[in-house]
């Protein structure tokens, strides 16, 4: 039988219960192979998030993928961190207080663990990075080439043209590090940003759920027990009844990129003041006679579209397969 070579990936994640949902959706996923887990700050500090991966890596039957820490500080070196624990709970995971993981993250650093296999695999490893943007600049600031060696780099990130999830300005991974984020998008690499322009349009509504509480499927279960906090948060402050799917449909834009279409242009962010965190997409719809902050950079992919449905379908499809 030919077997199809399958995508290389890299999840960074602060884990975080949609990041518990992209990752079950990763290793369901015969297109891709995940070669590893980085950590991050972000839902929750980075070294519960490192306790996360190797947790959750266990309840999916998956400790031999490796799992190396992230930074705990930002690019910046700053240590007032924004830590998203009223998304998902004081344990990141829906306060379930799960026992401690058995296993441990390996020597290397989450950078390091970067820049290491994409120089193994030069242009054949897409890094799925769902919080601040912190370990990947470091990686571009570590190995010159990284950006090149990388195949590339589908960011959970930013919102375009639209309010953010923080405040006004800013959605949560560019505000958790926004230095990070400009290094990233001017970095070169092959970059495509999923925003929330993009995540809003896709929701598992209170009936997803009922589906997934009746399933035997091999994530369901455990699924529903961490849900809980993440319902009541969008109850509570969006009036919602359902929860936005940000990290699986950034995920699903690096299995299935078929279900996105995109448009391209510089992204540079404010890294300061009441608009920390802003992205802005120059959409190039203008000539502009003075050099701006935008000029000569390099481009990135920014998602404009999504079927939104289908995403939906796939996340509930492969959270509910045995
Ligand atoms: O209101 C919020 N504040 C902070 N973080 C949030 C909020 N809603 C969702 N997320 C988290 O940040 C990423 C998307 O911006 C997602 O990873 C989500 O878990």
């Amino acid at each position: 039988m030919v077997e199809t070579k399958r995508k290389k990936i890299i999840i960074d994640t602060d884990p975080g219960i949609d990041d518990a949902m992209a990752i079950f959706v990763a290793l369901q996923s015969p297109e891709v192979e995940v070669i590893g887990i980085t950590t991050i700050y972000g839902n929750v500090y980075t070294t519960l998030a490192t306790r996360n991966a190797l947790h959750l890596l266990e309840i999916a039957g998956r400790s031999d993928i490796p799992v190396a820490e992230g930074s705990r500080v930002t690019i910046t070196k700053g240590t007032k961190l924004r830590i998203a624990d009223f998304v998902h709970g004081a344990d990141g995971l829906g306060n379930q207080n799960f026992p401690p993981p058995q296993g441990k993250p390996i020597e290397e650093s989450a950078a390091a663990f970067l820049v290491a296999q994409a120089n193994l695999y030069a242009g054949e490893v897409t890094v799925v990075a769902l919080g601040p943007l912190t370990n990947i600049a470091l990686a571009v600031q570590l190995e010159p080439a990284f950006s090149k060696n990388i195949g590339q780099i589908v960011v959970l990130g930013g919102a375009f043209a639209m309010n953010g999830n923080v405040n006004p300005a800013a959605e949560a991974n560019v505000f958790g590090d926004p230095d990070a984020a400009d290094i990233v998008f001017t970095s070169g690499a092959d970059v495509l940003c999923v925003g929330l322009n993009v995540t809003h349009q896709v929701v598992l509504t209170d009936a997803d759920r009922d589906k997934l509480a009746q399933s035997n499927g091999r994530f369901a279960q455990y699924l529903c027990k961490i849900l809980d906090v993440y319902f009541s948060y969008h109850h509570d402050a969006c009036n919602m009844n359902g929860v936005y799917l940000h990290d699986p449909t950034a995920m699903l834009a690096a299995v299935v990129p078929s279900l996105f279409t995109y448009t391209e242009g510089v992204v540079r962010v404010q890294t300061s003041g009441i608009t920390k965190g802003l992205t802005v997409l120059d959409n190039r719809k203008k000539r502009f006679d003075e050099v701006t902050g935008w000029t000569d950079k390099p481009t990135v992919k920014v998602a404009v579209a999504v079927d939104a449905p289908e995403v939906v379908k796939l996340v509930m499809q492969r959270l509910t397969d045995p």
